[in-house]
């Protein structure tokens, strides 16, 4: 009995084909595992999920033809593959170009650096966050419909232009203000460069997204569409309950807290900080333990 399992073994393990492995395979797994987790996220997080699914919908059509020997779909299939390709880039171009644009925002060479909290890697000031959440708050609490994006490191100046001008330093005032019901500056959402306000009545893209909650209007639709072609968080205060709301990455968090907003902020006052705060927060758990 114990040859017989012997036996077995041997041939078993014989059998077997044990490659080699060197450190840049074990690298190059990591890459390919670090991009298509990366690609299978984009794909959740956009209309490219539908494709998907049309895709695999697709190819399961093919698959039986070619099972069933239906030689005419399979020609045209085979003819229209290429069309096909071209269309998905057409009509998926917005997506594409914001993956790239974000490949782009990533900045390796200064992730590997420390923590940096100095002036010139601030977005904005404390003053210009604490202005930020006082007015929003304080507009919720009259039911004062506000929109604010804060901008990143892609550029708005379209959304812009289809504003109207300023060049104003950020106070809660002045926000409070802009936003004033039957004012000429009420409508529409304010831009914010910085510590200033760069223009206000801007026209925002709106989110198609078919998820939103139906009780949620143009203004909200207009923060989520405007979170999902660019980095910036928008702000949005709802006229009818008061609430603040943050979209950011084609995701709205409604109903934050003062502190949530502030926190929301404080992601994203510092150059690249978001990585480096979680880099440096994961060090001092470490310590900790
Ligand atoms: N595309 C857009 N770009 C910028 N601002 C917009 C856009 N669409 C709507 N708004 C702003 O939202 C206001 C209309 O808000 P609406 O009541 O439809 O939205 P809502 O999401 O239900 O918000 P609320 O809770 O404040 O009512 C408009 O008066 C305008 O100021």
């Amino acid at each position: 009995m114990e040859d017989r399992i012997r036996i077995f073994l041997n041939n078993y393990i014989n059998g077997l084909y044990f490659p080699t492995v060197h450190l840049t395979d074990v690298i190059e797994i990591l890459i390919i595992t670090v991009i298509v987790y990366e690609i299978m996220l984009w794909i959740k997080n956009t209309k490219a999920w539908m494709l998907l699914k049309g895709m695999i919908m697709l190819g399961a059509f093919f698959l039986l033809a070619a099972i069933f020997k239906m030689h005419t779909i399979l020609f045209v299939a085979k003819e229209s593959i290429s069309v096909l390709a071209i269309a998905a880039v057409v009509v998926f171009q917005p997506e594409l170009r914001r993956a790239l644009e974000k490949l782009g925002e990533k900045n390796f060479l200064t992730n590997v650096t420390l923590f940096d909290k100095s002036k010139e890697n601030q977005r904005f000031s404390d003053e210009t966050r604490d202005g930020i959440v006082r007015a929003c708050f304080e507009m919720g609490s009259v039911c004062t419909g506000a929109l604010i994006v804060v901008e990143q490191a892609i550029h708005l100046t379209e959304y812009e232009v289809t504003g109207i001008e300023l060049d104003c330093k950020i106070s809660s005032q002045v926000l409070v203000n802009i936003f004033e019901h039957n004012t000429p500056l009420h409508d529409g959402a304010v831009i914010i460069r910085g510590n200033r306000i760069t223009s206000a009545t801007c026209y925002l893209p709106l989110s198609d997204n078919m998820q939103i909650s139906k009780e949620l209007g143009t203004r909200h639709r207009a923060a989520l569409g405007m979170s999902e072609v660019c980095d910036a968080l928008v702000i949005a205060v709802s006229e009818e309950t008061g609430q603040v709301s943050v979209a950011m990455g084609g995701q709205l968090e409604r109903g934050v807290s003062k502190e949530r907003l502030t926190e929301r902020l404080n992601r994203i006052q510092y150059r690249s900080a978001e990585k480096k705060a979680k880099k440096w927060k994961g060090w001092r758990r470490n310590e900790k333990a």
